[in-house]
């Protein structure tokens, strides 16, 4: 049973180093674990023996004195029974202090270095662990004396600091109040019974202390109280006998004095009936067993408490997407595992799956053709300009048997018009590539969190399409200009041939320069044409393809790869940031879970021991 407040111990310490200890006051709050631990908290009013009943317990002088309020921040003493004896501080692990004044002295420099001199108070506890052979397992949070007035030099809202931060510890279900009280004043105005009864109304879950029993006026006792018949709690009032203030300019020691506190009750025929269940030991003993019993009862609650928040917290990281690596190597990997994952995205759709890469083969099989059918060879192609350009191209000596110069510069020209529509389809194309980035840099969910990233991968893959398109228009215009360079010579073999057999037998030389003739040119040249019109249709889509998708599926980012390859570390992590309120949020929750698996791992290694 020993190792579940030793459980409760480390659990609280991991929440304090993980900043979890009650006060979350971010718009959206985390899951607390602080909240649901079981802890005694000591309180009572100023001078009414708080730290005396503590160092009486530990058995040592450990806690800082002074006037005013002198305990600032809470302090969670952690006490472990042990062979030999040393303090500890979470703050400073591996120092293990066995001069007790040193022990004070690193709680007041420790309280100051919050709280600066200006005696304000700080939410945020020490840890310190006490290793003894004079104490038993119990944990005990001391929080500042309750006060009616702030001392020089406080603000004024410290009085009221003071009660709402000793309220946010007891109003817990899971807290035992260790009730502080002189027995030399009148209880009924008893700060610590006053705020113990209001939070804690059945009295269930609140021990009652009576100090100072020694300075009572002569002919007066407090059987009252310690027997239950006035201001009954649901546990026995303790009776306590501290040093006094002479006992302690004196240096009594601890252990002196709890033997000098032992035989005031054993001699004093008032208590003596009451002897055994008064004193300091006696008490230590009973917190022990009622910190025990109350963790071991709220053991299960506390369980499926972390195991709810370990799943809230592992749905909230995946949604936030996990922390980004610090190391240059890892975010390089990162990086380019966002790549990949925009790259992918990119292809689905290209290749199917996603929506787009079907308007690509629109322009092949709808916007090509319709722009080719629209070329203005009619116009171009007319009696009258065949004419001039067969004149112009025969100069002051006409053609003798047919208009070879003629019908190549109607050829050329007519090819000319071919750049149009190929320019198109390229452009086309390019646009769609384009909107498809965009697309696929909107819909990559892993690039969500880096706009940076989304917008550098965005400019390098436009980048890049620029690029494809300048090759693809060089080399689709290209084909055109082909088109014009060498003339398919079988075509015009088989015109002579055709001419004769198709049906103007009588035709002679003198119709050559007649109406007839020229329009027979322009029929033969509309229908070569029309030849290289059928087979641009066909390899205008083969060189944009091979050009601009086929080189955007395969290498739209590989100049960003060489690019993202050659920065230094802080450049990567400028390319990975996010939004800061995000990235705080992700390591609080990272923070948290941490603290939840590790109490859970806790939990399960005591639960197999027990
Ligand atoms: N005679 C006698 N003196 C006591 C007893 N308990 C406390 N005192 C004296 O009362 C004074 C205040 O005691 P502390 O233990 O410092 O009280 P506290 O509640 O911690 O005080 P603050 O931290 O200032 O709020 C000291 O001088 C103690 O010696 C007691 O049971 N008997």
């Amino acid at each position: 049973m020993e190792s579940l407040i030793g459980l409760v111990n480390r659990i609280q310490r991991a929440c304090t180093v993980l900043g979890d200890y009650g006060d979350d006051t971010g718009a959206v709050s985390l899951p607390t674990l602080w909240e649901s631990l079981p802890s005694v908290a000591v309180v009572g009013g100023q001078s009414s023996g708080k730290s005396s009943v503590l160092e009486s317990i530990v058995g040592r002088d450990f806690l800082p004195r002074g006037s005013g309020i002198v305990t600032r921040r809470p302090l969670v003493l952690q006490l472990h029974k042990a062979e030999s004896e040393y303090a500890e501080f979470l703050h400073l692990p591996k120092q293990r202090f066995t001069d007790f004044s040193m022990v004070r002295k690193e709680i007041q420099d420790e309280t100051d270095k919050l709280t600066g001199k200006s005696k304000q108070i700080s939410p945020v506890p020490i840890h310190l662990s006490i290793y003894s052979p004079n104490v038993v397992n119990l944990t005990l949070i001391d929080l500042p004396g309750l006060t009616k007035v702030a001392v020089e030099g406080q603000p004024e809202n410290v009085v009221k600091d003071i009660e709402n931060m000793v309220r946010s510890y007891v109003e817990k279900p899971n807290c035992i109040i260790l009730a502080i009280t002189p027995a030399n004043q009148d209880i009924a105005t008893s700060d610590a019974i006053k705020l113990s009864r209001e939070v804690d109304p059945t009295g269930q879950r609140t021990f009652g202390v009576l100090t100072k029993l020694d300075l009572m006026d002569k002919g007066t006792n407090a059987l009252d109280v310690l027997e239950g018949r006035a201001y009954p709690l649901q546990h026995p009032w303790v009776g306590i006998v501290n040093r006094s203030q002479a006992d302690i300019n004196k240096n009594v020691d601890m252990i002196a004095a709890r033997r000098q506190e032992r035989e005031f009750f054993v001699t004093n025929p008032e208590y003596r009936h009451l002897a055994g269940r008064m004193g300091s030991e006696y008490l230590a003993k009973l917190l022990s067993k009622d910190l025990e019993s109350v963790i071991n009862a709220r053991i299960p609650g506390i369980m499926s408490l972390i195991n709810r928040s370990i799943d809230e917290l592992e749905a909230e990281l995946d949604h936030l997407g996990r922390p980004v690596a610090i190391d240059a190597g890892a975010q390089l990997y990162t990086i380019l595992e966002l790549c990949r994952a925009f790259d992918q995205v990119f292809k689905e759709h290209l290749n199917g799956g996603r929506p787009g890469g079907d308007k690509i083969y629109g322009v092949f099989d709808y916007q090509l053709p319709s722009a080719l059918r629209k070329l203005p060879f009619d116009r171009y192609l007319s009696l009258q300009n065949i004419r001039k350009v067969v004149s112009e191209a025969d100069g002051y000596q006409p053609h003798l048997i047919a208009p070879e110069h003629g019908y190549r510069q109607l050829i050329d020209g007519a090819i000319n018009y071919f750049r149009g529509p190929a320019e198109a389809s390229v452009d086309a194309v390019h646009f769609i590539l384009k909107e498809l980035v965009r697309k696929a840099v909107r819909e990559t969910q892993e690039l969500r969190r880096f706009p940076t990233l989304q917008a550098e991968i965005a400019s390098a893959a436009y980048d890049a399409l620029e690029r494809f398109r300048e090759d693809s228009k060089k080399t689709t215009l290209r084909l055109v200009d082909m088109e014009s360079s060498y003339l398919t010579v079988d075509f015009f073999r088989k015109l002579p041939m055709e001419v004769e057999k198709g049906g103007n037998p009588t035709a002679t030389n003198a119709d050559r320069y007649t109406e007839g003739h020229f329009r027979r040119i322009g029929s033969n040249v509309s229908s070569y044409v029309g030849m290289v019109s059928d087979t641009l249709r066909n390899s205008i889509p083969k060189s944009v393809v091979y050009c601009q998708v086929r080189e955007a599926k395969q290498s739209l980012l590989d100049h960003f790869y060489t690019q993202i390859g050659q920065k230094k570390a802080k450049q990567l992590a400028e390319l990975l940031d996010e939004d800061p309120a995000l990235m705080e949020r992700r390591q609080k929750c990272a923070k948290r879970l941490d603290l939840y698996k590790s109490a859970r791992d806790e939990i399960d290694a005591v639960s197999w021991t027990r």
